[in-house]
């Protein structure tokens, strides 16, 4: 029960908080938007689900390199009250729910009351690490937005053309039993990542968004099960226009797998 309310006023608490100051909101949208938001809240307590599970915190799926990453960022994270004063922080975790209402209610189960069914494409398997493992963390400021992703064997996309560098008859053969074959990340799966990571971010920034556009330049593939950094700034605002660019590269950084830009479009009941 002290759970459940505790649900309810983190829902309202992040409805009530969501950042419309930097979008300009009819003062009536803002008005109905909330307590429609508030109500609905309200008026289904027992809608919510104990088992609301967050996606992006480890599971045993998690190689080292994730879980090194995960620790780097989560460790300059919000930390608990100690004694009267709050710890500063630089990122912040994104929590990640496999039904999109959750986004934006802070965790409160909403999502039954339109299609019991649906479920966010990127966290609609159940076995972990089999497709899309991620977790998102944005910046104090909210100019960035940094995800780890590691790719499952779902994402299965090309495979690579070692065979073109040996011709040796032994290797060729070894080759042909498929057990130099390199399998990389398919190029849908990338821009689903790269998708999902800007709007995020565009999402931190302003209520209610569409992608518009999504320019995308792949140039080295993301061998499958690694793990890569998807790093995104904000380039500008103007008007209802969010411009968001992305890199997708190695942990490291020395490896650049993929650039893009996206653009988004805040929804005309904001933006006027
Ligand atoms: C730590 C706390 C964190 C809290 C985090 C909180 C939340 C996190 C949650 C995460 C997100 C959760 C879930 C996200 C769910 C899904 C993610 C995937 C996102 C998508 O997967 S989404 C689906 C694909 N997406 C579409 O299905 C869009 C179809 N489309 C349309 O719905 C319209 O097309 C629309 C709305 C885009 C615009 O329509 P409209 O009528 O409102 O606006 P209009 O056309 O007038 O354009 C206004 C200005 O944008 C320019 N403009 C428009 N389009 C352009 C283009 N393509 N290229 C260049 N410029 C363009 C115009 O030129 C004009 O520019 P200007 O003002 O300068 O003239």
């Amino acid at each position: 029960m002290a759970r459940t309310l505790c649900r309810i006023f983190k829902g309202c608490q992040s409805i009530c908080s969501l950042p419309l100051m930097k979008t300009r909101l009819h003062p009536s949208a803002s008005v109905l938007l909330r307590t429609v938001c508030v109500r609905r809240m309200l008026t289904l307590p027992f809608r919510f689900s104990p088992k609301a599970q967050d996606f992006s915190l480890p599971n045993s799926s998690w190689g080292a390199e994730m879980r090194q990453l995960y620790e780097h960022y989560n460790s300059q994270c919000e930390e608990e009250m100690k004694g009267e004063e709050k710890q500063d922080w630089a990122w912040k975790r994104v929590p990640s729910y496999n039904r999109t209402l959750k986004h934006a209610t802070g965790g409160v189960y909403l999502s039954k009351i339109y299609q019991s069914k649906a479920r966010f494409f990127t966290r609609n398997i159940k076995e972990p690490g089999a497709a899309f493992e991620y977790v998102l963390f944005v910046s104090k400021d909210e100019q960035k937005c940094v995800c780890i992703f590691q790719a499952g064997h779902l994402l299965e996309g090309p495979q690579g053309s070692l065979i073109l560098k040996n011709h040796a008859t032994a290797f060729f053969r070894r080759v042909q039993e498929e057990k130099y074959w390199i399998r990389y990340v398919h190029g849908g799966a990338i821009a689903t990542m790269i998708d999902t990571v800007t709007v995020t971010h565009a999402s931190v920034l302003t209520l209610l968004i569409m992608t518009a556009n999504l320019n995308i330049n792949y140039r080295r593939p993301i061998p499958l099960g690694s793990t890569v950094l998807i790093d995104s700034s904000l380039n500008k605002t103007e008007g209802r226009k969010v411009l968001i660019s992305c890199k997708v590269t190695s942990t490291d950084g020395s490896k650049l797998h993929t650039e893009a830009t996206a653009l988004f479009v805040v929804s005309r009941l904001l933006g006027g």
